[in-house]
């Protein structure tokens, strides 16, 4: 796999590809008559090619706000992604889930050609594609292994080729690494970011990791809950691959940290809202 070390990912085309424009998403509560708003009125906008990474407290709306882009989850308001309103999934939204996804009685290789199967791709565009992106992923020797017999950190990169190999044009990202090690977290979150060089895909990932945060975003959004808003917009515009004890980065993670806390103040105690 190629790693981007030294390389400035930063800049991106600065063309806005995914707009949120009012976008309300509420639930039926236990023991509330009326349903209890988890996102109201949101608004945000995300650039093609841009990493974006989503914090906030446990329940604050994150998975909620990822799965409306994905078309799982509807919603009233508009999103639009390249100028089409967002009504169900596509594979131009691809999304990679904490636990793989994977399934157990297919090999990687059938794992990574299912999805372009469904789609109608020809046998022989599948193949090519697959061992492309096996290959990317830095799976090539693994094809005919079942998700049984592979590591955590190797069935995310299944995981991961299984998404890419349907070229989406944006990768929705829900926590992908949280049941990882450290140590092949930061791997796969370099790896990623190689990937991310090579493809420049737009990226929303939600992670409860303040570091990884940091080392991976353009932009990080901080949510605080009932209903979402956004506490913290904060660009880090450091060069990739980043140090991850770069006094910047560390002033980055108190800001984000402050702002995280910001939440935890009883009602009302609230600062108005942040923006980078
Ligand atoms: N289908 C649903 N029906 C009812 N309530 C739901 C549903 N989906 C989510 N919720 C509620 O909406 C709120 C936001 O959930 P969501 O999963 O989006 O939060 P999150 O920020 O991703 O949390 P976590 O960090 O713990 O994964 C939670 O209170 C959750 O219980």
């Amino acid at each position: 796999m190629n790693f981007a070390k030294g390389v400035d990912l930063t800049l991106h085309e600065g063309t806005p590809i995914l707009s949120f424009e009012g976008v309300t998403v509420a639930f039926k509560s236990p023991g509330h008559s009326a349903d209890r708003p988890v996102l109201s009125r949101l608004k945000l906008t995300v650039d093609e090619g841009e990493f974006i990474c989503l914090l906030g407290p446990s329940g604050c709306g994150k998975t909620t706000l990822l799965n409306c882009v994905a078309g799982f989850q509807p919603y009233e308001g508009n999103i639009y992604y390249n100028g089409a309103r967002i009504e169900k999934p596509g594979k131009e939204r691809g999304v990679v889930f904490q636990e793989y996804a994977l399934f157990p009685w297919f090999t990687v290789e059938q794992n990574v050609e299912f999805g372009l199967r469904v789609n109608g791709v020809q046998a022989s565009e599948r193949k090519e594609r697959a061992r492309h992106y096996i290959e990317m992923v830095g799976l090539a020797g693994f094809e005919k292994h079942y998700p049984g017999k592979l590591s955590g950190g190797m069935k995310q990169r299944a995981g991961l080729a299984r998404v890419l190999a349907n070229e989406p044009g944006i990768l929705l990202m829900d926590e992908p690494f949280a049941a990882l090690d450290e140590q092949t977290r930061e791997k796969l979150q370099a790896e990623l970011l190689g990937l991310w060089e090579q493809q420049r895909k737009t990226c929303l990932f939600v992670t409860h990791s303040i570091q990884e945060a940091v080392y991976l975003a353009d932009r990080v959004i901080v949510l605080q809950p009932n209903p979402a808003r956004i506490a913290l917009d904060l660009r880090i515009d450091l060069p990739r691959l980043r140090n991850r004890h770069d006094e910047r980065l560390l002033q980055f993670q108190s800001r984000i940290s402050d702002a995280l806390r910001e939440g935890e103040r009883p009602y009302g105690e609230h600062l108005s809202v942040i923006t980078a």
